[in-house]
C-alpha cells in the first residue's frame, strides 16, 4: 500500500522487493497468497504501520497459526475500510487459480529435473561396469531420447510460464489500479483520508527518526451549507472539486493533499517550516478568492467569491500525530472565529517542549 508516488519506477522496485519478503514469508506460514492476505503481509514487510506489525510479531512470538480467519482479521482491522475487502474479493478468486497454476508448474520443473537426474545417475552407474560396445550404443541411443523428452518438456514449460508471467503482470496491473481507486477521493481525484492517515503516519515516523520538520494545513471552505442551499448539491460538488484543484496547483509536487472529508482539505508540507507554511498558506487563500466564481449557461450566473480558512501547524519534537493535527483544527477554529478567509497558525514554542522525565515518581 504505498502510496507516495503511485505509478514512479521507485515504487516498482520496492514493491518487488517486499513481494520478494513477503511471499517466502506467507509460503513459510502456510499462508494462502490471495491479495487481501498480501495485502496484509506487504504492509507488515514495508513496515510503515506499526500497530499491525505489533501485532503480527506477538502472534508469530506466541506460534499463532495464520488460518484465514486470522488473515481476514488482520485485514479488516488493520487495513480495510468499508467496502474494500469486497472490492478486494473482485480479484481474489483469479489469483488464487493462478498461483495454484504457478506452483503446479514449478512443482513440475522440480519432478521432471529430479527425475531426470535419476537417469543421468543410472547412466553414469552403467557406464563405470566396463560396459561393452552394444551396451555404449544402447545407452547413446537412450540418452539421446530421454534429451529430447527434456527438451519438449521445456520447451511447453517455458511457453505456459510465459503465458503465467503475462497474467501475473496484468494482475499486479488491476491490484495496482484497485490499491489507487481505495486511495483517491472520487470528486476531487485527490488522495481521501484512509491516503491522508497513511501518509501523515509515514512523514511522522521519518520526522521522528530522521530530525526532519513538516509542516501540515487544515482547508476549510466558508459558508459552505449557504453554497449548497442556494445553488444546489451539484454545484456545491463542483465547488469542492475547484477548490481542490487550487489547492494542489498551490502546492509544491512534494506536498501531500488529500481531502478529509466534506468541504474539508489537508494538506502535509514536508520539511516544511512553521513560517513558510504560513505563506505557502496564505498564498492558497488568496488564489481561491481572487475569482468570482460563475455557473449555469454561458457561465451567467454568478456565484461569487468561494473564500476558505486555513489552520497551520508544524511538527515538534515529542509530539504526537494527534498534537500536530489538534494544533491546525484549533488554529482553523480560530480562523473561522476571527471571521474567517484567512489563515492562523499555532507553533509549539521550543519552552513548551516538555522534557523527557525519566525519574520515578516520588512515594507519597
Ligand atoms: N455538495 C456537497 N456538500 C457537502 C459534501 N460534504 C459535506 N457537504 C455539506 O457541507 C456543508 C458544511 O456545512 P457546515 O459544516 O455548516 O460549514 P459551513 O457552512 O461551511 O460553515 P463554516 O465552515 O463555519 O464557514 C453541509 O451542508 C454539508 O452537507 C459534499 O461532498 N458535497
Amino acid at each position: 500500500m504505498k502510496i507516495e508516488s503511485r505509478t514512479s519506477g521507485d515504487d516498482k522496485e520496492l514493491s518487488i522487493k517486499i513481494l520478494r519478503q513477503a511471499v517466502p514469508k506467507m509460503t513459510a506460514l502456510d499462508i494462502a497468497v490471495t491479495p487481501v492476505n498480501y495485502a496484509v503481509w506487504y504492509e507488515y514487510c514495508l513496515g510503515t504501520n506499526p500497530l499491525l506489525k505489533l501485532e503480527i510479531d506477538k502472534l508469530l512470538s506466541s506460534g499463532t497459526s495464520f488460518t484465514s480467519s486470522t488473515n481476514d482479521r488482520l485485514f479488516k482491522e488493520f487495513l480495510a475500510e468499508p467496502g474494500d475487502a469486497e472490492k478486494l474479493c473482485s480479484v481474489q478468486s483469479e489469483t488464487q487459480s493462478l498461483i495454484s497454476g504457478l506452483i503446479n508448474k514449478i512443482r513440475q520443473i522440480s519432478q521432471g529435473t529430479a527425475d531426470f537426474s535419476d537417469v543421468l545417475s543410472s547412466y553414469s552407474d552403467q557406464l563405470q561396469d566396463n560396459p561393452t560396445e552394444a551396451t555404449l550404443a544402447e545407452l547413446i541411443e537412450g540418452l539421446g531420447s530421454e534429451l529430447t523428452q527434456v527438451m519438449q518438456k521445456n520447451k511447453g514449460m517455458a511457453a505456459s510460464l510465459s503465458q503465467m508471467d503475462k497474467e501475473v503482470n496484468e494482475l499486479r496491473n488491476e491490484m495496482e489500479s484497485l490499491q489507487n481507486e481505495v486511495m483517491t477521493d472520487p470528486l476531487t481525484t485527490l488522495f481521501n483520508r484512509r491516503a491522508f492517515d497513511h501518509q501523515m503516519q509515514q512523514v511522522f515516523n521519518g520526522a521522528t527518526e530522521g530530525d526532519k520538520s513538516f509542516s501540515m494545513m487544515v482547508v476549510d471552505i466558508d459558508f459552505f451549507k449557504k453554497v449548497n442551499d442556494t445553488y444546489g448539491h451539484q454545484t456545491g460538488d463542483k465547488v469542492i472539486a475547484y477548490v481542490g484543484r487550487l489547492l494542489k496547483k498551490g502546492v509544491r509536487s512534494s506536498d501531500f493533499v488529500a481531502r478529509y472529508g466534506g468541504e474539508e482539505f489537508v494538506i502535509i508540507l514536508p520539511d516544511t517550516d512553521f513560517n513558510i507554511a504560513m505563506t505557502v498558506a496564505e498564498g492558497v487563500r488568496a488564489v481561491i478568492n481572487e475569482k468570482k466564481l460563475s455557473i449555469g449557461a454561458e457561465n451567467r450566473q454568478s456565484l461569487g467569491r468561494i473564500s476558505v480558512s486555513v489552520g497551520v501547524s508544524s511538527f515538534c519534537t515529542d509530539d504526537s500525530i494527534d498534537d500536530c493535527m489538534a494544533r491546525a483544527d484549533e488554529a482553523l477554529y480560530q480562523a473561522k472565529s476571527s471571521g474567517r478567509n484567512c489563515v492562523k497558525g499555532i507553533e509549539k514554542q521550543p519552552s513548551e517542549v516538555k522534557p523527557k522525565d525519566n525519574r520515578r515518581a516520588e512515594p507519597a
